[in-house]
Formats: C-alpha cells, sequence, structure tokens
C-alpha cells in the first residue's frame, strides 16, 4: 500500500474507521476498516484500509512491523512486555497515519477466543466484563489471556475510545442442545463443562459472503478452517449446528502444534508417570500436531518441502493431518446427513490445493468431485469454486475475514453516532 501525497491527504475527507485487533502470543494482527454495508457483496469485496502484523512481542523476541503492501520495518523495544506493546502501537498509529490518514478511529474490535456461556454477541468491554473473561484464560491458555493483554494495551494507546469484544465462540451459541454434550455427569454440564466450538468470527465470515456466490449457501455447508489452529464448522440455514473443537480450542482435528482430539487416557497415564499440568499444557498446545509428529516444525509449507525432499517424518505428520480430516468431516458429514457445500479457508484451506484435494478425495463418496485445475489456480486471493461440473456438492476457497466480522459488530453496536463524529466540518 503507497502512502498518498500530502495534497492528494489534504483533499480527503475525515472518514471514521474501526481498528481490528487479534492479539496472539507473539504477534499483534490489526486491520482498519471504514464503514460499509452488510450485504453479503460489500463483505465479500474486503475493503480493509490498512492492515499487518507485529511480530515479536515476547520478550527477547525481534519487534517489528510489517504492514501489507510495506519492507518489515524493525522497532527499538524493551524487554519488558507493556514497553514491547506499548512501542508496537506508536508504530501501528505512525504507519495508519501514512497510507490512511483520511482515517479517524472511532473504536477498537478485538477478536477475544473464548466468551464461555455468557458473551453469545458482541459486547462493549468494560472492567466488569474483562474480570469474568479473564476467568476463561486457563480454557484458552493459548489465546485469552493475549487477547486481554492486548485490550488493555489499546487501552493505553487509545485512551476514551469504545472497546469493543467479538467472540470466537459466539456464532455456535445456535448449536443443538445435544451438540454442546459431553458424556458426563449433568452437574459438570451445568457448571460449564461443554462443547462451546471456535473460529467462529471466521465461520461467520464465510456465511455471510457464500450467498452472493451459492444459491446453496443455506444448505448443508461444511466449513473447514484450515490454519495454525484448526476446526470444522457444519451449518445450516447460515447457522452453527455442528464442530470439532469443543470445551477449549485443542479439541478435533489434528493442528500445527495442536494434538487435537485424543484419548482423555492418555492424561491420566501422563499424570500417573508424573507430568506436571504445565508440562501436559505444553505438550498439547504447543509440542503436539504436525510440529510433535514432524518433529520439525508446524508450517504446512516447511513439511511439504521436507516430505518433497523425501522427509518420513513429515510424510507422515502429513498424511496424519490429512486422515484426521477425513475422520472429523466425514463425522460432520454425517451431523449434517449429507452435504450442499464445501468451503476451504485459514491458511492451508486458502493455499494448500493438495490438502484440498485429499479432503475432496475424502468426501467423493459424498458426491464431492473438484475440478484439478480451478483448485490449483486458487491462491486464496479471492473466492473461487473449485468443484467440477459434475459435481454434486459445491466446493468453494473463501479467503477468510475475521477482521471484517469483528468491525461490523462494532458499527453495530456504536451506531450512527460514531461515524457523524468524524465527518468534516462545514
Ligand atoms: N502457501 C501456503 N501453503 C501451505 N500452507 C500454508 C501456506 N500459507 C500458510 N500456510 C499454513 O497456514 C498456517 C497459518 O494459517 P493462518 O490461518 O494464517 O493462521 P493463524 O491465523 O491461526 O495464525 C501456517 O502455519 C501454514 O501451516
Ligand atoms: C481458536 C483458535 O484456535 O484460533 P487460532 O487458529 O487463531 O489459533
Ligand atoms: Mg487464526
Amino acid at each position: 500500500m503507497s502512502a498518498p501525497q500530502p495534497q492528494a491527504a489534504a483533499a480527503l475527507a475525515a472518514q471514521a474507521a474501526v481498528l481490528v485487533v487479534n492479539a496472539g502470543s507473539s504477534t499483534l494482527k490489526f486491520a482498519l476498516y471504514p464503514r460499509s454495508g452488510d450485504s453479503a457483496a460489500e463483505f465479500a469485496a474486503h475493503p480493509s484500509f490498512a492492515s499487518g502484523q507485529l511480530d515479536g512481542l515476547q520478550p527477547g523476541g525481534r519487534l517489528q512491523l510489517c504492514a501489507a503492501g510495506e519492507a518489515p520495518v524493525d522497532l527499538d523495544a524493551g524487554q519488558d512486555e507493556d514497553d514491547r506493546f506499548d512501542v508496537a502501537l506508536q508504530a501501528l498509529q505512525r504507519h495508519v497515519a501514512t497510507v490512511a490518514p483520511q482515517a479517524r478511529i472511532v473504536a477498537v474490535a478485538h477478536r477475544i477466543v473464548h466468551g464461555g456461556g455468557e458473551f453469545v454477541a458482541p459486547i462493549v468491554l468494560d472492567d466488569a466484563a474483562l474480570q469474568r473473561l479473564a476467568r476463561l484464560a486457563p480454557l484458552a491458555p493459548l489465546h485469552q489471556p493475549h487477547n486481554l493483554a492486548g485490550v488493555a494495551a489499546l487501552g493505553r494507546a487509545f485512551p476514551g475510545l469504545a472497546q469493543v469484544g467479538c467472540f470466537d465462540t459466539a456464532f455456535h451459541a445456535s448449536l443443538p442442545d445435544l451438540e454442546t454434550r459431553f458424556a458426563l455427569p449433568q452437574v459438570l454440564h451445568d457448571e460449564g463443562i461443554r462443547r462451546y466450538g471456535f473460529h467462529g468470527l471466521s465461520y461467520q465470515y464465510l456465511m455471510q459472503v457464500l450467498p452472493a456466490f451459492s444459491a446453496r449457501a443455506g444448505g448443508r455447508v461444511l466449513m473447514a478452517h484450515l490454519g495454525s489452529g484448526a476446526s470444522l464448522c457444519g451449518a445450516v440455514g447460515g447457522r452453527s449446528v455442528a464442530t470439532t473443537m469443543g470445551f477449549s480450542a485443542l479439541d478435533g482435528l489434528m493442528m500445527g502444534s495442536r494434538s487435537g482430539a485424543l484419548d482423555p487416557g492418555v492424561v491420566l497415564h501422563l499424570w500417573r508417570l508424573g507430568w506436571t499440568e504445565a508440562q501436559v499444557e505444553k505438550l498439547l498446545y504447543k509440542e503436539s500436531g504436525l510440529l510433535g509428529v514432524s518433529g520439525l516444525g508446524s508450517d504446512m509449507r516447511l513439511l511439504r518441502r521436507a516430505a518433497a525432499a523425501g522427509s518420513e517424518t513429515a510424510g507422515r505428520a502429513i498424511d496424519l493431518f490429512v486422515h484426521r480430516l477425513r475422520r472429523e468431516s466425514g463425522a460432520l458429514a454425517a451431523v449434517l446427513g449429507g452435504l450442499d457445500v464445501l468451503v476451504c479457508t485459514g491458511g492451508i484451506g486458502e493455499h494448500d490445493a493438495a490438502t484440498r484435494a485429499a479432503m475432496a478425495e475424502a468426501l467423493h463418496f459424498l458426491g464431492v468431485t473438484i475440478d484439478p485445475q480451478a483448485n490449483a489456480a486458487a491462491t486464496g486471493d479471492t473466492i473461487r469454486p473449485i468443484h467440477a461440473a459434475d459435481s454434486a456438492v459445491e466446493v468453494w476457497v473463501v479467503p477468510t475475514d475475521e477482521g471484517r466480522v469483528a468491525a461490523q459488530a462494532a458499527w453495530a453496536l456504536l451506531g450512527t453516532s460514531a461515524g457523524d463524529a468524524a465527518e468534516p466540518p462545514g
């Protein structure tokens, strides 16, 4: 993205924008969205006007701003985590002032992974809500503490601005009762030990754009969000009816460094062997999945290269990822009673044609056939159909945009007054 010339910038009218933040353990992803209509076509147009990522937020990391269309910039950062956040946010503000000088940030919206049973719709965050959300941190230790640290840091950077929380779990509030239950005593269910489901902002985005492209978007849709975290969601009428992640973001598919579904007997066994809670948590969240099985890394690109160069462990990790995808897809297709549409998204779903081909092959018995050329040509740049002309099931590759959904939620909560505040005087 190139910076507008000063004269051109001066001529631009102030435009209200929502800054969307997705804070992770070592990265902070951000994007700036103007107000736009909520139609499927406008959603699909990807209208964010500044976006990027801040890397290296953990102490000792190399703090770097990677903004869309620009070379990465190294930042001079201290060792203290709060200082690093603040330096990173000042850089973000400078970047926004350069590439989108017309933007006037009127609110900040955060992706917050766990909303529990209580937060089933976006809210304007206040101290009481933040305290209750902090209690959910043990259920999403890889995400929730960082999400909330992001809220605190943005509060310091933009004092007085409304901060909106958008919950990954909220899209799954529509799950049928049975789908939320584990086969455990009722008392535990009543205490909140149940399936919640995650990646909800991504699934909501897919369900909002798809109707502009497919007349069958309201039918039985299987969505595969395959990124560092990976899950599946089955939807009918645009609403979640089944999903693979559960109480935490550990369940279901094999992931970059997470195990996915695991016999709980394994955890008991490790405890008996003397593993501590912290060691088990690290194993399941950070040392398993593609990384654990391959012993090489969690990134599918790296594993594809290693497998092509003859690495047996990389090949096994990919095979297991695909096998688990086959098993879980079959389970959700059974819950849906068949498929009308399959949607692939997330870093792997958008970019890895071989994984998509394997998934389609696994679901061929349900009528899924892809067009190999269309599949190879789909690189995650835009929404593309990849099914063969005679496929009974449509297959789409859709680049997801969780930020767009969070921005929409902020606009809806803040009403028209937020936009009016940024109109140029006179
Ligand atoms: N070109 C690509 N080919 C294959 N896999 C890719 C490609 N680009 C990204 N990925 C995979 O996607 C993952 C990141 O997915 P993404 O959805 O961006 O993750 P997250 O938002 O959870 O950090 C990477 O770890 C890698 O496995
Ligand atoms: C919930 C989850 O796993 O998120 P991510 O894929 O961003 O890690
Ligand atoms: Mg993600």
